[in-house]
């Protein structure tokens, strides 16, 4: 099975602050890794360094094989890299079938109005598919019946869900997820990790809840004061007394 997203040997240096050492972590296709840590073990400069904000000081980072070291977030996102932020990202006054459909790709083609006319049961068409394929997006996530609601006026869980709607419409390569349970209540948490977890994408995700994290991923990368402590299977990591000491307790 090949790998998707490798962190080789990544340092960051902030000043006198080393937030990263050596960290090292790869995830095949189709896989799904938390990644869990107390506050300040560099979780979040991790993120960054995977989705092109951070520039590592040290180490690469390849997205299938291909070195994306020096490469921005923009054309990360070309390469189908999707991303969740802390605070969901939707947009307020459009509704949530409208939100999830700025977020599908368009495949009509361009061409101007002449080549609209010739090509005009052939776009109908593309565009039905595309509308359906929003619908059962957002069925998958639960918020099929909120079709027609605003985005704004949800309530934060929602607006989450809304949120993993558009980044998996496309059925992107990779998924990166930033705390994906912050403001879901236990039923919403537990509908986004079997979400996530059958999803053909390939998922890297930071998140504080660790019951989460153990549900939703099959492997779990422990990071403590800027390095990895453990990496592994859920049941192990839960059994590790490294990973005790440092962080469950
Ligand atoms: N821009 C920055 N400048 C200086 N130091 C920073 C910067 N960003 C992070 N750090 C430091 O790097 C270390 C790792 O921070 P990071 O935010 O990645 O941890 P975290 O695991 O995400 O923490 P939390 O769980 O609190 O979000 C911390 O010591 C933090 O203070």
């Amino acid at each position: 099975m090949s790998t998707v997203i490798e962190v080789a040997e990544v340092g960051v240096r902030f000043g006198g602050v080393q937030a990263l050492s050596g960290v090292s972590l790869a995830v095949r296709r189709g896989g799904t890794c938390g990644v869990i840590g107390p506050n300040g073990a560099g979780k979040t400069t991790l993120f960054d360094v995977v989705t092109g904000l951070r520039r590592p000081t040290t180490g690469t980072v390849r997205l299938d094989g291909r070195d994306v070291t020096g490469t921005g977030a923009v054309r990360r996102s070309r390469l189908g890299l999707r991303r969740t932020f802390q605070r969901p990202q939707v947009f307020g006054r459009l509704t949530v079938l409208d939100n999830v459909l700025a977020a599908a790709e368009w495949h009509g083609g361009g061409g101007g109005l002449a080549a609209d006319l010739v090509a005009w049961p052939a776009r109908r068409r593309l565009e039905r598919e595309r509308r359906e394929r929003a619908a059962a997006v957002l069925d998958r996530c639960g918020i099929g019946d909120l079709r027609d609601a605003h985005a704004a006026d949800l309530p934060i869980g929602q607006r989450r869900m809304v949120e993993l709607a558009r980044a998996i419409v496309d059925e992107p390569a990779v998924l990166l997820l930033d705390e994906p349970t912050s403001g879901l209540d236990a039923e919403q948490a537990a509908l986004f990790a079997a979400v996530v977890r059958d999803l053909e994408t390939t998922v890297l995700l930071v998140e504080h809840d660790v019951g989460f994290v153990m549900a939703a991923c099959e492997r779990v990368v422990v990071l403590d004061l800027g390095k990895v402590i453990a990496d592994g299977e859920p049941a192990r990591i839960r059994e590790d007394p490294v990973v005790r000491a440092a962080y469950l307790g």
